[in-house]
């Protein structure tokens, strides 16, 4: 396989690490602290009502109401098709409602479009079952590309990089290419892609669907972390041992309700 030179800063290997704490928080932009009452924390996402149907005529929800506050830790829980991921991408402006409100920030994605969705998508971390990492590419540049695409400095990008590898504890793989990783060393390469830009709303789709019960476990545990230093976190899963072990509130679908 052809291997595109590394063009990143190189970081120097050190030895394994555990997951540390060290990352700037998360920013939250004027603007966006919202209303809210829980504890006078800001609303960070609030759906109202929200009925989707897909053009084939599946309903992915129905009649949801819905609230994460700032700092919020919460799981979505509920069989396949009971509309997880309908509700994630309805968050990050993948699929729009058919009905009612779904705001995020403060603002209503039912009325955005191209470069405001862009704009908005910058100030959310997403993280998938299946990585989503571009082969060809290091590890550290697959986190460092978010940054680049959005016009960050180099120096800027050197100074965000590291943190973001340690605290998902792959500062040694930093120079190794996807195929050369473990599952989990995957899945913690896509979390630090997510959260590299600091972004206060973190949203994870069954991140810890492909991996074995010790790795998904580090998969929540990096996840927690991240929302002790004030990021928002909202995960679907299966996994509902996982879920009682992890300790946060759950919301749970069923055929697109919540129940
Ligand atoms: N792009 C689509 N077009 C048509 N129907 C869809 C589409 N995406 C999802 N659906 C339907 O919407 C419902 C909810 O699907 P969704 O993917 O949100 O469920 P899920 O709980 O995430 O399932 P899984 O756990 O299997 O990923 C299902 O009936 C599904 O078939």
């Amino acid at each position: 396989m052809l291997k595109t030179p590394v063009t990143v800063p190189k970081l120097s290997g050190t030895a394994s690490e555990a997951p540390t704490s060290k990352i700037p928080s998360p920013t939250i932009a004027k603007g966006e602290q919202t209303d809210g009452n829980k504890q006078g924390k800001p609303l960070i996402v609030s759906l109202e009502n929200v009925k989707k149907t897909y053009n084939n005529g599946a309903v992915g929800l129905n009649c949801v109401n819905f609230e994460l506050f700032q700092g919020d830790f919460k799981f979505v829980t509920g069989h396949s098709g009971s509309g997880k991921s309908t509700l994630l991408k309805l968050l990050y402006g993948a699929e729009q409602a058919t009905y009612g409100d779904v705001i995020v920030n403060g603002i209503n994605l039912n009325t955005l479009k191209g470069n405001a969705l862009a704009m908005l998508r910058r100030r959310i971390g997403i993280v998938f079952q299946d990585y989503k990492l571009v082969p060809r590419r290091t590890v550290a540049e697959n986190v460092a590309l978010v940054l680049m695409a959005q016009g960050f400095t180099h120096k800027e990008i050197q100074r965000r990089l590291q943190p973001a590898l340690k605290m998902v504890g792959l500062t040694h793989k930093a120079n190794c290419f996807p195929e050369e990783l473990s599952g989990g060393e995957q899945q913690r390469t896509s979390i630090a892609r997510a959260i590299v830009n600091t972004p206060p709303l973190l949203l994870a789709d069954e991140p810890t669907g492909n991996l074995d019960a010790e790795n998904a476990w580090q998969v929540i545990k990096i996840l927690k972390k991240l929302n002790s230093f004030g990021v928002t976190v909202l995960v679907t899963t299966h996994d509902e041992q996982m879920v009682r072990a992890a300790n946060h509130p759950v919301i749970h679908l069923r055929d697109g309700y919540v129940v």
